[in-house]
């Protein structure tokens, strides 16, 4: 960090000097994924390079640097390894490269003996070798593609084809960078019907290349597949027009295919020389640019059958196309990237190493994850105003969300918005009070917005308290449901635990999102928790949230044209600071539930029940439960329900149809005012009262 420490004395940047703790702590913690270590060792990589080129580091130490993790970088972007790597989505490719059984084995070739005699091009060689009983081939012709390994012929080639000796004469390729005798290799043709020999000759690769790999490649590469480097790499290739591993081309422009899985085609070593490649390029470590085979830009031509052969195997799949085909079927409706097209029409796939990428540009896996294929992680609810359909365009297109991190608000959209289970004004009993208030302020304005407005206009905050279990968060439930307007339900421990340090973030998107849905609501239960009282020694990262909720909150106040509510819901209203009191104008308080109320719920609940409870019984029951909650009143019924089943012998319970379990009488309610009791102390109550005396809206 030599030259951090440089830049951050010299307070050029201490921006970088924090972007490489942060960096240095995602690579040390050994928590992060492969993605992230990787990301971070491409910001160090553009860290060093910003400062090398405000020469704030010499260059001995930006190329030291530079080696260093360069190095670490590749290891994680090379490496196959499934939890440390990120190059094992290639794992097929690898695979198939390495020789290893893979899927593309069951693939059937359309290509058989007996249509490739069919081809125009073999008819005519054969008739032409008829004739002539010899086939001179111009030198630049004589490069035989079988399976995927090109065979340069040193010594004229035969083609038996039954009685008909054709004698296809395949001179050795005239390259003139190829040096040294190739040894000649037999052509295996082992499972050929004996009928119809292919007899040719294969130069091994020491043979074909005496001098190493040249990276300069010049010409037409003989090899078109980018990522299956030949050793052939390194001689420049006069012949021009060979188009792919797989087609071969006799003379005057015409062109055989050998398909890679004929039965008996040589594979000349190819896994084994690919393998030492592989092998080779890994410990190198090399990035991008030292990989000959990645860089290189290939005709765009087409695949080089010529039409009507290209059409009569038409069928015919490489494995690497038929490889895209299956991914293209997995992963139909998922974004991905366009695959590069390679000269025969293949996936043209970097393994790894971000070739096309670049070094500082973001890792993007070539084949979308099955986890998180849906950006949305499935929720039904896409952003409004976002491209749904693919993550790079999940940018705020509204004015209002722009300066947003895109992740806040998708957070926002998914996570908060919330419509929950219907609710009604009746399902809450009592409250009278706060309910005519709360529709006088919620439901009507929204309803017409033209008659409240000016000094009628509706408020912005309001704020429900009372002990718990009153029907607090049962009120914000009813208004998502009645009010029409969009509705967050956000609680405030997860705006300060679950999104640490990002806190003030989520409310700045909250309210902007909101913004954008107008009219909305924010329900925030617990809202003490985040706008407690502003005490010396607190978090600095929750007093911010409070700040900027508290500025939002005036906004939204301040705004006549912004049809925004905050409703807070608390049971600690004592613990709210008093600027956010202030903003929240209307303090309803939600009591515990009246005799009435008390008395609506039980009947609700035994509504649903079969019961025979007296309306001599139900007042006993209601005068016993003065003091009770709405949520302790629910305790009661559950409890009381349960008397019938539990008077129900044991042996009979497996056995009994519902008709026959007796209803919930008084009996029940008795026994379940053994083991239910009031939630709310008196003394509790008391600190209620005197609140709502003080602060409170009601009458
Ligand atoms: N007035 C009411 N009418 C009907 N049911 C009620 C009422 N009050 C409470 N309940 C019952 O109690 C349950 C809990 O109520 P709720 O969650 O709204 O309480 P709360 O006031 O938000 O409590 P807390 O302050 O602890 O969050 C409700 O699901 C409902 O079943
Ligand atoms: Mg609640």
């Amino acid at each position: 960090c030599a030259f951090f420490r440089f830049n951050s004395m010299s307070g050029v940047s201490t921006f970088h000097l924090s972007e490489w703790q942060k960096n240095y702590f995602a690579v040390t913690s050994g928590t992060c994924p492969p993605e992230q270590k990787a990301d971070s060792y491409r910001a160090h990589l553009l860290g060093i390079n910003y400062a090398w080129g405000n020469s704030e580091i010499s260059e001995v130490c930006a190329a030291n640097l530079f080696r260093k993790y360069s190095e670490k970088y590749s290891a994680i972007i090379d490496s196959d390894n499934v939890e440390s790597g990120l190059n094992n989505y290639a794992g097929s490719a690898l695979s198939l490269a390495r020789g290893q059984p893979n899927s593309s084995d069951k693939w059937q070739s359309s290509l058989t003996v007996d249509n490739v005699f069919k081809l125009s091009c073999v008819q005519m060689m054969m008739q032409a070798g008829e004739k002539n009983k010899k086939c001179s081939l111009l030198p630049e012709d004589a490069h035989l593609v079988v399976g995927e390994e090109v065979c340069a012929s040193q010594t004229p080639a035969k083609l038996n084809v039954g009685d008909g000796n054709l004698q296809a004469v395949l001179t050795k390729c005239a390259n003139t960078k190829m040096n040294g005798t190739p040894a000649p290799k037999p052509f295996q043709q082992a499972s050929l019907p004996t009928a119809t020999k292919l007899t040719t000759s294969c130069t091994s690769p020491s043979s074909l290349n005496s001098a190493p790999p040249q990276k300069g490649f010049q010409g037409t590469p003989l090899f078109l597949n980018s990522e299956m480097p030949s050793p052939n790499l390194g001689f420049s290739s006069a012949a021009s027009g060979i188009g792919s591993p797989s087609v071969s081309q006799f003379g005057h422009g015409q062109k055989v295919t050998f398909p890679n899985h004929l039965p008996g085609s040589s594979s000349c070593g190819n896994s084994l020389k690919r393998k030492a490649f592989y092998g080779s390029s890994d410990a190198t470590g090399g990035t991008s640019s030292s990989r000959p085979y990645q860089s290189r830009s290939y005709n765009s031509e087409p695949p080089c059958f010529s039409r009507n052969e290209e059409s009569s195997m038409s069928s015919f799949k490489t494995a690497k196309e038929q490889l895209w085909v299956d991914q293209q079927k997995k992963f139909n409706n998922q974004p991905q990237r366009a695959p590069a097209t390679s000269l025969y029409g293949g996936v043209k796939k970097s393994l790894g190493a971000g070739r096309s990428r670049g070094l500082f540009g973001k890792f993007v896996p070539p084949v979308p994850r099955q986890d998180n294929g849906d950006e949305y992680g499935g929720s039904a609810s896409k952003p409004h105003g976002y491209s749904s359909s693919d993550a790079d365009a999940a940018l705020p297109v509204d004015e209002r969300l722009k300066n947003l991190e895109p992740k806040m608000i998708e957070l926002i959209m998914n996570e908060i918005m919330d419509h929950g289970a219907p609710v009604n004004w009746e399902d809450i009993a009592g409250l009278e009070f706060a309910k005519a208030t709360i529709k006088e302020i919620v439901v009507w304005p929204m309803l017409r917005p033209d008659i409240f407005t000016g000094l009628r206009g509706p408020p912005k905050g309001i704020l429900l308290f009372g002990p718990p279990g009153t029907g607090k968060t049962l009120i914000g439930k009813c208004i998502a449901c009645q009010s029409g307007a969009t509705f967050f339900s956000i609680s405030a421990s997860s705006l300060t635990s679950k999104w640490v340090g990002e806190g003030e973030k989520m409310v700045r998107a909250l309210f902007a999102v909101a913004r954008c849905h107008q009219p909305a609501v924010i329900f925030i239960d617990e809202i003490d928790s985040l706008l407690s009282q502003r005490v010396d020694g607190e978090h600095d990262s929750s007093r911010r949230i409070k700040t900027e909720f508290l500025v939002q909150l005036d906004g939204a106040a301040t705004s006549s044209e912004d049809r925004i509510l905050v409703v807070g819901a608390t049971n600690r209203p004592q613990e709210i600071d008093e600027a956010a009191r202030r903003r929240l104008v209307k303090r309803l308080y939600i009591p515990l539930p009246e005799a009435s109320a008390r008395k609506q719920i039980v009947v609700n609940l035994m509504s649903r029940e079969k019961s025979c409870l007296s309306d001599d019984e139900l007042e006993l029951v209601i005068q016993r439960s003065t003091g009770f909650s709405g949520a302790d009143m629910t305790q009661l019924c559950r409890e009381a329900a349960l008397g019938p089943i539990r008077s129900i012998p044991i042996m009979d319970i497996s056995s009994i149809t519902p008709d026959q379990v007796r209803p919930i009488a008084y009996v029940d309610f008795d026994s379940a005012f053994l083991t239910v009791r009031p939630s709310v102390s008196t003394k509790d109550l008391e600190l209620y009262e005197n609140w709502n005396t003080a602060f409170g809206c009601g009458r």
